[in-house]
């Protein structure tokens, strides 16, 4: 059976509606990194068939340092259409509309050069330790607003790591822990304290996960703000923390200074004979 973005769009704006009043009452829940998530997403056998197809973190690109350690990919032409298509099923018009309806984010737009989305891998030993994501896109037009996250490894349970974890009161305080189990998709706010990370993998095994950031001109805010992404030391221990944090200052100095012409992010789609200048 072959999967179209369309047609598993439609299932997905289906599950949405039945539990969008449900999702906007857990993402409005006063005190917490705003957060939603719902349960099978998709039926069992094209969650399954979409993780059979998944491919193995070798062939995607390995991010590894004290901050993080977890394979990604975005150039989606390379694997299985399947993950292209259930990548761009969530840039679905209808499931961006049902999305603004459960948060109340305001002028959102997908990410279609997946600027920071894709598919990611993280196998035995992973991790992500707390950050806030980039708070722009790359021409600093607008705002990142909004995660959406699908899992898609079956069997995976809150023991074998790979978790979520939001710190409602930041990196020093206490995270909530919102299991990576498979065909959950999680939606989370972006902005300048929703700090998370992925604790780390403690199963033989590959935590699969389907990408998507929206942005939005609106800041979520009440006023402007921007800043590279940013990590810290789980509740704030160790010399790596305050290493991570000069990192983050140096790292956001440079940006506002220079925008993308002196890094650019190279895990981005890049079409065939796009010129990468008028792309990024
Ligand atoms: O894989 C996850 O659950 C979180 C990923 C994440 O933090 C991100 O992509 O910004
Ligand atoms: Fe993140």
């Amino acid at each position: 059976m072959e999967y179209t973005r369309e047609s598993l769009a439609d299932l997905i704006v289906a599950r949405l509606e039945a539990e969008a009043k449900r999702m906007a009452e857990q993402w409005h829940t006063p005190g917490q990194i705003r957060s939603c998530w719902i349960d099978n997403l998709l039926p069992a056998d094209i969650v399954h068939e979409i993780n059979r197809v998944f491919p193995v973190p070798d062939r995607m690109v390995l991010k590894k340092s004290m901050r993080e350690n977890k394979h990604v990919a975005a150039q989606m032409d390379q694997y299985h259409p399947v993950l292209e298509e259930i990548v761009y099923a969530f840039q679905d018009q209808r499931i961006v509309d049902l999305v603004a309806k459960i948060t109340g984010l305001e002028a959102m737009e997908p990410d279609s050069e997946l600027y920071a989305g894709g598919i990611s891998a993280m196998r035995k030993g992973a991790y992500l330790r707390p950050h806030l994501d980039n708070s722009h896109d790359a021409k600093r037009e607008r705002y990142r607003v909004l995660n959406l996250l699908y899992y898609v490894t079956p069997d995976w349970s809150k023991a074998d790591g790979g978790a979520l974890q939001l710190w409602d009161n930041g990196p020093d305080g206490e995270p909530r822990t919102i299991a990576s189990l498979c065909n959950r998709l999680v939606l989370m706010a972006t902005d300048k304290t929703s700090w998370h990370s992925v604790n780390e993998v403690t199963k033989d095994g590959v935590r699969s996960c389907i990408s998507n950031y929206y942005f939005s001109k609106v800041s979520p805010e009440e006023q402007d703000y921007f800043h590279a992404t940013s990590f810290r030391q789980e509740h704030g221990e160790g010399l790596s923390d305050l290493v991570m944090q000069a990192d983050n200052a140096l790292r956001t100095a440079i940006l506002k200074l220079t925008g993308d012409k002196l890094y650019k992010n190279p895990h981005v789609y890049k079409r065939d004979g796009a010129d990468e200048d008028k792309a990024a």
